[in-house]
């Protein structure tokens, strides 16, 4: 018999999370049968979404949402012998039982130079939300003005570095100096920090005079407000996100929205760099997520176990 814990919501947010909304319960799991795994967090993620799905999707006493890579620690399917790793959507758990419908192998071919906490970020579904977003949403090419908000987050620090890979101009807007430097380094034109600047829309006219082609909308709200007017003709927005009214208890005007190989070869190729901010212990699972609420994260945020 294996005891698991799990995070669950006390009980719903109001306005930005608190310690005291989550619980920290022990399940005793029944053993797995026969086509079933039991399953060993290894990382688990905290991601914006769980803030707003928390009020939709869950109710008070459920288990948190959320993905994690996992190691099988008993398997009775063949698929998923142990010791493999998959991705899981059992939310906040250390441990659980299966059955492999539910499971993403991690690759066989995982290069070894890569961690697997990148499943959960610029390898799995941030980075490729990042892709899809300039690729399919903005159809970005060569020569554009791109503008990414969030911009040193798990899914904007890939849109700025893949933009800039395709040889476009990129600004970016964070909400720390440290973050500013670090976006520097990765190669960005233009950033600054949103917090501290003046006017939000003389300092997004001044990075680009000639205005925005694409816009890579992490933000929202008042944000997208400022930006919509500074858009060029025949611009493109990907309305990715929009985490500055995820805590809101009163609506604010404003959006609110409701190629793996690829990856793996640019970061060996040391084009893309993935910048983790890992917290350690299953038990700081809620300080992790409201840490990545207000911005304490340079890349994407993780738990290790
Ligand atoms: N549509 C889709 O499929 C997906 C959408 N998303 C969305 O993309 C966005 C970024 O997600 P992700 O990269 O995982 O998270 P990040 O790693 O970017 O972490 C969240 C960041 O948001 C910033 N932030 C928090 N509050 C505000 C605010 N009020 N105004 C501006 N910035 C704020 C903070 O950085 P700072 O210090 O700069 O303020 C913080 O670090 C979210 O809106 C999310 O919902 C993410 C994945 C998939
Ligand atoms: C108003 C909320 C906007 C959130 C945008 C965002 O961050 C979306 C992220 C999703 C994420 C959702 C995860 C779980 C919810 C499951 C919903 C369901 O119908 O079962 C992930 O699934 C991929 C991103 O698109």
């Amino acid at each position: 018999m294996v005891v698991s814990k799990a995070w669950t919501l006390r009980q719903h947010f109001q306005g930005f999370p608190k310690a005291s909304d989550f619980h920290l319960r022990e399940e005793t799991l029944p053993q797995p049968k026969n086509g079933q795994v039991l399953l060993e967090a290894v990382f688990l993620s905290v991601d914006p979404y769980m803030r707003p799905y928390s009020q939709t999707m869950m109710k008070e006493g459920d288990v948190m949402i959320g993905s994690q890579v996992a190691k099988v620690i008993q398997s009775y399917n063949p698929s998923f012998p142990v010791g493999c790793h998959v991705v899981s959507d059992c939310g906040w758990r250390s441990h659980w039982v299966c059955d492999g419908a539910e499971l993403t192998p991690v690759l066989p071919d995982w290069p070894q130079d890569i961690p697997l906490s990148l499943a959960l970020g610029a390898i799995g579904m941030p980075g490729l939300t990042a892709l899809y977003g300039l690729e399919e949403v903005c159809e970005i090419k060569k020569g554009e003005t791109l503008l990414v908000n969030a911009a040193a987050g798990a899914v904007g620090s890939v849109v700025g570095q893949i933009a800039k890979i395709k040889g476009c101009r990129v600004v970016g807007c964070a909400g720390t100096d440290t973050k500013v430097s670090y976006l520097k380094e990765l190669g960005f034109d233009q950033v600054f920090n949103y917090k501290t600047a003046t006017s939000l829309e003389e300092s997004l006219r001044e990075a680009a005079p000639h205005g925005y082609d694409c816009y890579f909308e992490n933000v929202g709200g008042k944000f997208s407000s400022v930006v919509m007017p500074q858009m060029r003709e025949y611009g493109r927005i990907a309305v990715c996100g929009s985490i500055s009214m995820y805590n809101d208890t009163t609506p604010q005007t404003g959006i609110l929205l409701s190629k793996t190989n690829k990856m793996f070869v640019l970061i060996l190729q040391g084009k893309l760099r993935c910048n983790e901010h890992i917290t350690s212990g299953f038990n700081n699972m809620p300080a992790a997520f409201m840490g990545m609420l207000q911005g304490d994260n340079i890349g994407k945020a993780v738990v290790k176990v």
